[in-house]
């Protein structure tokens, strides 16, 4: 147990620690990372399970939400995914993921309309990766789930936060909860990031190692 707080450049070295020199491969931190987020939200929202839709990006944070999407239809959950990301730029983890949402038929649109009666939105648009404003499709998606009076449970980062700042680039995801992995993240706790990350929970037992503890 830590209360380290880094930034994400931090972040991507103990995660690329983890994978090369433990041997801890990537796919399996994204199963833990989407089963923390799976078990917080049967923790603190177990009412708000009637139409959940997870808003996912093209990198691997979008790669975490496809998971905790498929972990959510496996227990009979009603789920659908709002992909906003540009497939031609999908990360090799998310498009794993991917195949295996298409394998179970779990319901994916690109229509923001699928937002109108979401009872809960996990958000995997953007986690430590976002590195410059959100503008665009990406800013629509935003203002759109701002807009729900759902439960926003945000995967790793509110999308929008600057992870080393916490000031929001242009616009963010106001969350109810964040889960967020392996350490504390600057972002979270500076600037606005504490206010749009709602309850910060750190899922520390992702088997992720920091050299220097
Ligand atoms: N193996 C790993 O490294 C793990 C990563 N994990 C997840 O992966 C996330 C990081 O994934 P990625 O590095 O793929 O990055 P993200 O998924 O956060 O972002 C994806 C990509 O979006 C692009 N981007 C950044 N800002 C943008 C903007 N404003 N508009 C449009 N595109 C923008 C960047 O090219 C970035 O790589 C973490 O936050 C965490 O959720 C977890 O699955 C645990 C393991
Ligand atoms: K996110």
């Amino acid at each position: 147990m830590t209360d380290k707080i880094v930034t994400a450049e931090e972040m991507r070295h103990y995660d690329s620690y983890t994978i090369n020199t433990i041997g801890i491969p990537s796919l399996v931190l994204m199963e833990r990372a989407a089963l923390a987020v799976r078990d917080e939200i049967l923790h603190a929202f177990p009412l708000n399970l009637k139409n959940v839709v997870v808003v996912a990006g093209s990198g691997n944070n979008g790669g975490d939400g496809l998971a905790v999407a498929r972990l959510f239809h496996i227990a009979g959950v009603h789920v659908s995914i709002l992909n906003v990301g540009n497939p031609d730029h999908a990360s090799d983890e998310h498009q794993t993921q991917d195949n295996i949402v298409k394998y179970y038929q779990i319901p994916e649109t690109t229509d923001f309309a699928v937002l109108n009666n979401a009872t809960l939105i996990v958000d995997a648009m953007f986690g430590i990766g976002i590195d410059r404003p959100i503008t665009g499709n990406y800013a629509e998606a935003i203002k759109a789930i701002n807009n729900t009076d759902a439960i926003v449970v945000a995967v790793d980062m509110p999308s929008g936060i600057n992870t080393d700042t916490g000031e929001v680039m242009g616009i963010a995801v106001k969350a109810t909860a964040t889960v967020t992995f392996a350490y504390n993240k600057v972002g979270l706790v500076k600037n606005d990031g504490a206010s749009y990350a709602g309850r910060i929970v750190i899922a520390n037992d992702m088997g992720t190692y920091a050299i220097d503890e």
